[in-house]
């Protein structure tokens, strides 16, 4: 039977815990079939981003469109973009290919802007083009670092209604990164308010936490979950993934991917590859 499929829009960690590679993992922990358009080569290990190449924007482009146009994937994530210019490709290729928000497939914005080790992975001046990829998304899922650049502010209610005044459907501010006992992600579409609630774990191998919570959601979207339902089963998955974290190299680890309890079921007998199952489910778009 065929499986979901999910796409992410990301850049290459080449230590392997990060970007791409932690949203290939997650899929693939789901039991989604994973698929990327890469926006940039990082020379990157747990210390840190020592380099960085973009990949040029048709080239990003075009590599959204022949996934989306053989592999329809159910939903899209997208992590380090690098800059205005890939950014402007992929918001036409995402128009054009119906992701996002006005279209049929639900779109998952990491707005990724630097490592954990406080390198950057966004050009300064790529913020706005950022902010105008907002719309597009069904949900945007900053930490605190990333709402001060783009928001002006690390209050995690301010945050949120402040990105949400740049039209994503719903904003998930994570407060992971602070120093209490909780690890508290606050989820609200401007009406309801959720707050994802989990003990933090005393590790400093939260390499890729981010990417594997985003890419979770994007894995239980593909699958038809409600945006919120995606959201506490990626809580739950992220708070797994940290507690199986490891060291490996002098510097940060990876979070682990273990097989997730809560896998994303294949699609029906009607199959993508068949004309019933042909569309891509229509969830959470809007
Ligand atoms: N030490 C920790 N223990 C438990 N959960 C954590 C820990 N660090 C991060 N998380 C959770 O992992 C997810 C990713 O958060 P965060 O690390 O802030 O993202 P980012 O990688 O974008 O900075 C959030 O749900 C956050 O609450
Ligand atoms: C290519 C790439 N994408 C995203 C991150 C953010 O992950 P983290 O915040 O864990 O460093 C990263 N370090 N590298």
């Amino acid at each position: 039977m065929n499986p979901v499929v999910a796409l992410t829009v990301a850049g290459s960690d080449s230590g392997g815990g990060a970007g791409l590679q932690a949203d290939l993992h997650t899929f693939a922990a789901f039991g989604v079939h994973g698929t990327s358009a890469v926006t940039a080569v990082t020379v990157q290990n747990t210390v840190g981003v020592t380099g960085v190449h973009e990949i040029p924007p048709p080239l990003v482009a075009d590599q959204i469109r022949v996934v989306v146009e053989d592999m329809r994937p159910g939903a899209v994530k997208t992590g380090m973009l690098a800059s205005a210019p890939i950014i402007e490709a992929i918001g036409a290729a995402f128009r054009r290919h119906g992701i996002g928000r006005g279209g049929s497939v639900p779109l998952v914005l990491d707005p990724v802007c630097a490592s954990m080790h406080g390198d950057p992975l966004l050009r300064a001046d790529a913020l706005s083009a950022l902010r105008g990829l907002f719309a597009a998304a069904t949900v945007v899922t900053p930490n605190l670092d990333e709402t001060a650049l783009l928001v002006g502010t690390r209050d995690q209610r301010d945050a949120a209604r402040a990105l949400l005044a740049l039209g994503p459907a719903y904003a998930l501010v994570k407060g992971g990164h602070g120093d209490g006992p909780r690890s508290r992600d606050l989820l609200t579409d401007g009406t309801t308010e959720l707050w994802l609630d989990a003990a933090r774990i005393d590790t400093g191998n939260t390499h890729g936490s981010g990417d594997t919570l985003a890419a979770a959601i994007t894995a239980r979207l593909a699958g038809g979950d409600s945006l919120p339902d995606a959201v506490a089963a990626a809580k739950r998955y992220v708070t797994r993934a940290v507690a199986t974290s490891y060291s490996v190299g002098s510097g940060h680890g990876p979070v682990g991917h273990p097989p997730a309890s809560d896998p994303v079921a294949p699609p029906g007998p009607a199959g993508p590859g068949s004309e019933a199952g042909a569309a891509p489910a229509a969830v959470g778009a809007s």
